[in-house]
C-alpha cells in the first residue's frame, strides 16, 4: 500500500530521533523524578518529612544543582508538572538549570489510572483529552519529550484481552500526539511486580504486552526511530518463593524483548519498580552483558532506584544537602556504568541502597 499521508515530515522525524539519540548517548540514561503529588507524599512520608510543595521543590534542587558532570551519566530529567515551572532558592527555573547541564527536560503526560469494570481491578490511562494542547504548550516551554505510564497486573484472569488493548491502544494514540507536537514518547507499559508468579510467567505476560503495544504503535503510524520504551524488567513477582540471579533476569528479559520491539526503537529504559538501587543497577548491568543480540541501547529510567538513598541522606534538612548530591551521583553513575555492561558492585554503598523500594498495592 502507497504511504499517501504521511504523519510527519522528514523535518519532524529528524528532530524527534535526535532527541531520542541525545537521551541515551553513551550509557547515559533518565531520572524519573516526575512523581505526581501523592506520590512524593509516600516517598517523603518513608523519611518523615511533611508533603508540602515548598519541600518537594527543596529535594529537587539539591538533585538538580548537583555537579555538571551528572550530565555524563543522566541524558533526561522527568518533570511533574509543578516541578517544570519551580525555580532554585536563586530564582532560577529548574528546566533551565537541567538544560544548561545538557539535559533533557520530560514531562509526564498521563494523568493516572481509571478502573475497567468488569475487570479484576484492572485500569485503563486517562489524559488523551486535550493532550495536543498541553504538549504544544510544554513544547514551547522548552520540553522535548513526554511519559505515559500504563499498569498491567499479573493475577486471576489478569492482565485480560482488554486492558492489554486499551492501554496499548491508549499508548499509541498518546505516542501519535506526542510525535505531532515534537516530543518524544516514552511509551511505558508496566507490568507490575505485586503478585507471587515466577518470572517465567512475567516473560510470558511482557512478550503479549509488548507485542500488543507495537502493533498498537504501528497502527497509529508512530515513528518508532523517534521513541523511547519504558518496560519492567522480566521478574519473579514480589512473593514468589523463587529467587533468580540477574543473569537469570537479564536472560529473560532480553528475550522478551528480543521478540517483541522492533530494531528501530534508539533505546529501552528501563523502570526500577521497586527494586532496591543494588539490584536496579546489577540487573541493568547483567541485561547489557547478556549474550544475546541487542540492536537498542538498554538503559535505565529509574525513579526510586535512583533517589532512595538521596532521599534518606537529604531527611529534609538542607544541612545534608551535600550528603544528598553524593548519594544521588552514586547512583547515577552506577547505572552509566551498568547501562555499558561495566558496572562492579561498590559491595558495602550503605543500607538504604540495598533495601527493597516494593510497596504492595501501591497507587501511583
Ligand atoms: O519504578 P520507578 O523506577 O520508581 O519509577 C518509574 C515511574 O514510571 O513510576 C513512577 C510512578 O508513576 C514515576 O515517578 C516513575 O517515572
Amino acid at each position: 500500500m502507497a504511504h499517501k499521508f504521511p504523519a510527519l515530515t522528514a523535518d519532524q522525524k529528524k528532530e524527534l530521533s535526535e532527541i531520542a539519540q541525545r537521551i541515551v548517548a553513551n550509557g547515559k540514561g533518565i531520572l524519573a523524578a516526575d512523581e505526581s503529588v501523592g506520590t512524593m507524599g509516600n516517598r517523603l512520608q518513608r523519611i518523615n518529612v511533611e508533603n508540602t510543595e515548598e519541600n518537594r521543590r527543596q529535594f529537587r534542587e539539591i538533585l538538580f544543582t548537583v555537579d555538571n558532570s551528572v550530565s555524563q551519566s543522566i541524558g533526561g530529567v522527568i518533570l511533574f508538572h509543578e516541578t517544570l515551572y519551580q525555580k532554585d532558592s536563586q530564582g532560577k527555573l529548574f528546566r533551565n538549570i537541567l538544560k544548561e547541564k545538557g539535559i533533557v527536560v520530560g514531562i509526564k503526560l498521563d494523568q493516572g489510572t481509571a478502573p475497567l469494570a468488569g475487570t479484576n481491578k484492572e485500569t485503563t490511562i486517562q489524559g488523551l483529552d486535550g493532550l495536543s494542547q498541553r504538549c504544544a504548550q510544554y513544547k514551547k516551554d522548552g520540553v522535548d519529550f513526554g511519559k505515559w505510564r500504563a499498569v498491567l497486573r499479573i493475577d486471576n484472569q489478569c492482565p485480560s484481552a482488554l486492558a492489554i488493548q486499551e492501554n496499548a491502544n491508549a499508548l499509541a494514540r498518546y505516542a501519535s500526539i506526542c510525535q505531532q507536537n515534537g516530543l518524544v514518547p516514552i511509551v511505558e507499559p508496566e507490568v507490575i511486580p505485586d503478585g507471587d508468579h515466577d518470572m517465567e510467567h512475567c516473560q510470558y505476560v511482557t512478550e503479549k504486552v509488548l507485542a500488543a503495544v507495537y502493533k498498537a504503535l504501528n497502527d497509529h503510524h508512530v515513528y518508532l526511530e523517534g521513541t523511547l520504551l519504558k518496560p519492567n524488567m522480566v521478574t519473579a513477582g514480589h512473593a514468589c518463593t523463587k529467587k533468580y540471579t540477574p543473569e537469570q533476569v537479564a536472560m529473560a528479559t532480553v528475550t522478551a524483548l528480543h521478540r517483541t520491539v522492533p530494531a528501530a526503537v534508539p533505546g529501552i529504559c528501563f523502570l526500577s519498580g521497586g527494586m532496591s538501587e543494588e539490584d536496579a543497577t546489577l540487573n541493568l548491568n547483567a541485561i547489557n552483558l547478556c549474550p544475546l543480540p541487542k540492536p537498542w541501547k538498554l538503559s535505565f529510567s529509574y525513579g526510586r532506584a535512583l533517589q532512595a538513598s538521596a532521599l534518606a541522606a537529604w531527611g529534609g534538612k538542607a544541612a545534608n544537602k551535600k550528603a544528598t548530591q553524593e548519594a544521588f551521583m552514586k547512583r547515577a553513575v552506577a547505572n552509566c556504568q551498568a547501562a555499558k555492561g561495566k558496572y562492579t558492585s561498590m559491595g558495602s554503598s550503605g543500607a538504604a541502597s540495598t533495601q527493597s523500594l516494593f510497596t504492595a498495592n501501591y497507587t501511583y
